[in-house]
Formats: C-alpha cells, sequence, structure tokens
C-alpha cells in the first residue's frame, strides 16, 4: 500500500464538472491516468448517496493501490474504511478529529499561509494542503495564495503538502517550479473529456521536477566526484537538468526545466554566498529572513530552489555564481533580463531568479 510519502497526484472529485458521467468512469479514468490519492469530495449529496460513493471508491482506490480519503466527515471515513479524512480551517479542529480517526487513519489539513501549515505539521497532520494557488470555481470566494505560498511552503514544511486551486497542465510548471512536488486537482482532471490524459500530465511535469531534484541531490558531493564540464554534457539526464557542487563552495548547480523545449540544460552555478534550502530547513521555525546569521542576505528561488544571497542586483548575483561571462540567459520573476540590464535591476526578497545554459540542441 502506498504510503502519503510515495502520493505525489491527488484527484478530489467534482461531479458538477461532469454532468451525465457516471463518477465511476471518470474517477477510474483519474487513476489509470496516475492518480494516486482520491478524495470524495461531496457536499450535496444526502447520507446514504454519500455512503454508496464512499464505498465505491473505496473499493476501486483499493483494487488500484491508491489512497482514499474521505472530505470533511470523520464519521463516513470511518465507516467507509477510509484511508483519510481531510479537514479545513473550519472543520472538526485536528485533536478532536485524531482523537475520532485514532492514530491509523490520515489527517490532511488545508491550508492557505505558512502559520497555519506549521501549526498543522506541529499538531499532527500527516500532509497540507496548499492553497488555492490560482482562484478557483470549485471554491468561490477563496482568496488565491499564489506561488509565494508554495515557495514558503516547500521551504518550510517536513510534512507533504499538495498544491491545490486551479491547478492543471498548464499552471503546474509554475507551481512546479515554485517549489511544489505534489499537486492536487479537481475541475481540470474530472472536467475533462480525458480525465486520464490529464493525470499523464500532471504526473509527467512532477516526475520531471523530481529527475532534477536527483540530479541536485547528486550535486551534493565532494571534489573527489567532481566532473568535467564535458562529462557532465554527456551525461544529460532526458528531460531534465543536473546540479554540481564544489567542495570548497558548497555552490548549488541548479537549473531549470522549460516545458518549450525537450532539450537537457545544464546551468552551472557557483558561488559563495548562496546558502541553499537545506539550511534554510534548519531554520523552519524562524521566520526566512531571521534565518540568515548577518540579517544582510536576500532569500531567493534560485532555479526552483530556496537560496540566499548577498548580491543586490542580478548582475552582482551572476557574477557571484561565476556566471557573469558565461552564455546564459537570466530570468527575473518569469521575464527575461536582457544582459545589458542586468546590473541595474535590483533583485528583491523572494524573487524568482533563472540562470539557463543551453548546452547542445536548440
Ligand atoms: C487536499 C485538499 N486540500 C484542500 C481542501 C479544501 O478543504 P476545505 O478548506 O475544508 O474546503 P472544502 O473542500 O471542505 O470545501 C480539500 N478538500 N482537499
Ligand atoms: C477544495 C479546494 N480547496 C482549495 S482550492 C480547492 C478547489 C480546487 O479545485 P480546482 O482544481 O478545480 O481549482
Ligand atoms: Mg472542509
Amino acid at each position: 500500500m502506498r504510503t502519503i510519502e510515495d502520493c505525489k497526484l491527488y484527484v478530489i472529485t467534482g461531479e458538477q464538472y461532469h454532468p451525465g458521467r457516471p463518477l465511476a468512469e471518470v474517477m477510474e479514468a483519474a487513476i489509470a491516468g496516475g492518480a494516486d490519492i482520491v478524495q470524495l469530495r461531496d457536499k450535496n449529496g444526502t447520507p446514504a448517496e454519500r455512503f454508496a460513493k464512499a464505498k465505491f471508491l473505496r473499493a476501486l482506490t483499493r483494487r488500484h493501490g491508491a489512497l482514499f480519503i474521505v472530505n470533511d466527515d470523520t464519521e463516513l471515513a470511518l465507516a467507509a474504511d477510509a484511508d483519510g479524512v481531510h479537514l479545513g480551517q473550519d472543520d472538526l479542529p485536528l485533536e478532536e478529529a485524531r482523537r475520532r480517526v485514532g492514530r491509523g487513519m490520515l489527517i490532511g489539513i488545508s491550508t492557505h499561509e505558512i502559520a497555519q501549515a506549521l501549526e498543522a505539521e506541529r499538531a499532527g497532520a500527516d500532509y497540507v494542503g496548499v492553497g488555492p494557488v490560482y482562484p478557483t470555481a470549485t471554491k468561490p470566494g477563496r482568496k488565491a495564495v499564489t506561488t509565494s505560498y508554495v515557495s514558503e511552503a516547500a521551504a518550510m514544511l517536513r510534512i507533504p503538502f499538495f498544491a491545490i486551486g486551479g491547478i492543471a497542465p498548464e499552471t503546474a510548471g509554475d507551481v512546479l517550479a515554485a517549489g511544489a512536488r505534489r499537486l492536487c486537482a479537481v475541475s481540470a482532471v474530472v472536467g475533462h473529456p480525458d480525465p486520464a490524459a490529464v493525470c499523464v500530465s500532471l504526473k509527467r511535469s512532477i516526475e520531471k521536477w523530481e529527475a532534477l531534484d536527483a540530479g541536485r541531490m547528486n550535486g551534493w558531493t565532494t571534489a573527489e566526484s567532481m566532473e568535467t564540464e564535458e562529462t557532465k554534457k554527456s551525461e544529460k539526464i532526458k528531460e531534465t537538468e543536473e546540479t554540481k557542487v564544489t567542495e570548497e563552495t558548497k555552490v548549488t548547480e541548479e537549473t531549470k526545466v522549460t516545458e518549450e523545449t525537450e532539450e537537457s540544460e545544464v546551468t552551472k552555478v557557483t558561488e559563495e554566498s548562496l546558502v541553499t534550502e537545506e539550511c534554510m530547513k534548519t531554520a523552519a521555525v524562524v521566520s526566512p529572513v531571521a534565518a540568515t546569521a548577518d540579517g544582510m542576505r536576500i532569500p531567493l528561488l534560485l532555479n526552483g530552489k530556496r537560496a540566499w544571497s548577498e548580491a543586490s542586483t542580478l548582475g552582482a548575483l551572476a557574477t557571484a555564481l561565476g556566471l557573469a561571462e558565461r552564455r546564459v540567459m537570466a530570468e527575473l520573476n518569469g521575464e527575461a533580463v536582457p544582459r545589458e540590464d542586468w546590473n541595474t535591476v535590483q533583485i528583491r526578497a523572494d524573487d524568482r531568479v533563472e540562470f539557463v545554459q543551453f548546452v547542445g540542441g536548440g
């Protein structure tokens, strides 16, 4: 059976999005496409209808090895032998829900800001929802939290989080670039004529970023295992980029995945003044700014990864990274910045900076 850590794609029912199409057909397609978790979210059915759907989804998910979560209702979760229950900020408090469902059941909590997520983590939530990232008709009136909350969650949470709200193949790239590695969707999947295809696409996007992360992890190596630029080029990972680190500088080599190109890209980022996400996680309980020793460093999302820099301009950052003389492109918050402007473009806290070097193909 899958654990919550294994689960990357979470699909929630939304029968209003597939009128005339049976729930069974749509959710079976979602699972066939790679949904790891299915949640029953039914605000309108009678208790008997909700119970029947829960029993059906329990059997379906069990058959396919997926997890089954019930929204809002601990009693229904218990009655249907679900794997867990999902609760919002205005639902039953986590402590009371835990008393009712016991240790063996997963509890997920919706969060809309980092303080709520840290509190849920502290109180024993198994995962949190982070959203709505974008405004969504599925949760009307709920303010979008934007990808900046996704970045905070990525930097500060230890438990798994699922980005939710407006998640679709078109938005997944930005949400993953902000640091999410788990996605949750309703309308984009269940409202699509081909739910399986949407799930396949979302799952592929997640896996691309995981492959990129694996490259970054490989980068946390010692000088002995450092490779030459040429070696690295020949070992490009399909559809991903790699990360390398030198022992002395504890430098990250960050990369970027673009949806537009199938070519791998390798960006070498070498600098002394960056502290990576690892340091950030150690200081997770304090604010990002307080986490810096000297208070001078700016928190950034550098090639999708949380980092810190003393550089105040894009040019200074490129210099610090050893990229000033390299044939690289820079993007600041999704906008390409011409090289002639690098020294005048200021970097601010939580800016998203991407340095990309194309190495082959094109
Ligand atoms: C995975 C996941 N995340 C968030 C929610 C929303 O829960 P809540 O805020 O309680 O809103 P409702 O879904 O009950 O309207 C969720 N259901 N699942
Ligand atoms: C239930 C919920 N909670 C936060 S956003 C959301 C709905 C997400 O739906 P969609 O994927 O259709 O935007
Ligand atoms: Mg709820």
